[in-house]
């Protein structure tokens, strides 16, 4: 069963090696961020509460994500596994994850951390660029990866749930030992 967690910091390659993953298991990649800019070029209720955090490279409220994410992982394409990717993001966020988890009868999640240097994600996002990836916006995302999303590599680590792989390779080498990883 696939139940993974991406986490790392912005321009890690989340995206990246989990919509592989995700098509190779064939089981729902399921990103946060994909979400919620989906939400924003509907402009619905939700969409248009997120954007000013998104703009600035702030959290969107932890109740508005957790309710996504409830809403998605409750649907009937999640029973069979899934790939997260930019959830959870804060301390509550995993704490409210185990507790859905539990409640959805899909424990067993493990986590990868996919570890790249500060100076190698900038010139990666100023590549893609995105609404959200000029140099401002960039540093306060990677501002906040640090004081709120960082700690989570502990916090699972602590759970034996964590696994790391160096994300500062071709996509073809980060895949490769993902997948030997979580054989
Ligand atoms: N191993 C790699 N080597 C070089 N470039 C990469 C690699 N993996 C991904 N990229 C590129 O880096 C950029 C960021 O990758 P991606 O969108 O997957 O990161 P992310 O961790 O999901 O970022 P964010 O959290 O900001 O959405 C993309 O343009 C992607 O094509
Ligand atoms: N889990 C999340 N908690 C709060 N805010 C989130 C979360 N996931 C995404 N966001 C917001 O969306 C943008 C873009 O996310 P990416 O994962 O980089 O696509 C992020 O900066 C938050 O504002």
């Amino acid at each position: 069963m696939t139940r993974l967690i991406f986490l790392g910091p912005p321009g890690a390659g989340k995206g990246t090696q989990a919509k592989t993953l995700a098509d190779h298991r064939q089981v729902p990649h399921v990103s946060t961020g994909d979400i919620l800019r989906e939400a924003l070029s509907k402009q619905t209720r939700l969409g248009i509460k997120a954007q000013s955090y998104m703009d600035k490279g702030e959290l969107v409220p932890d109740i508005l994500v957790q309710e996504m994410v409830q809403e998605r992982l409750s649907q009937l394409d999640a029973k069979h596994g899934w790939i997260l990717d930019g959830f959870p993001r804060t301390v509550k966020q995993a704490v409210f994850l185990e507790e859905l988890l539990e409640q959805l009868d899909q424990s067993g999640e493990r986590v990868v951390s996919l570890e790249v240097p500060d100076d190698v994600v900038v010139v990666r996002l100023l590549a893609r660029g995105r609404k959200d990836d000029n140099e401002e916006v960039i540093r306060r995302r990677l501002e906040v990866y640090r004081a709120e999303t960082a700690p989570l590599i502990d916090y699972y680590r602590d759970r034996q749930k964590l696994l790391t792989v160096n994300g500062n390779q071709s996509q073809e080498e980060v895949t490769d030992e993902l997948q030997k990883i979580i054989a």
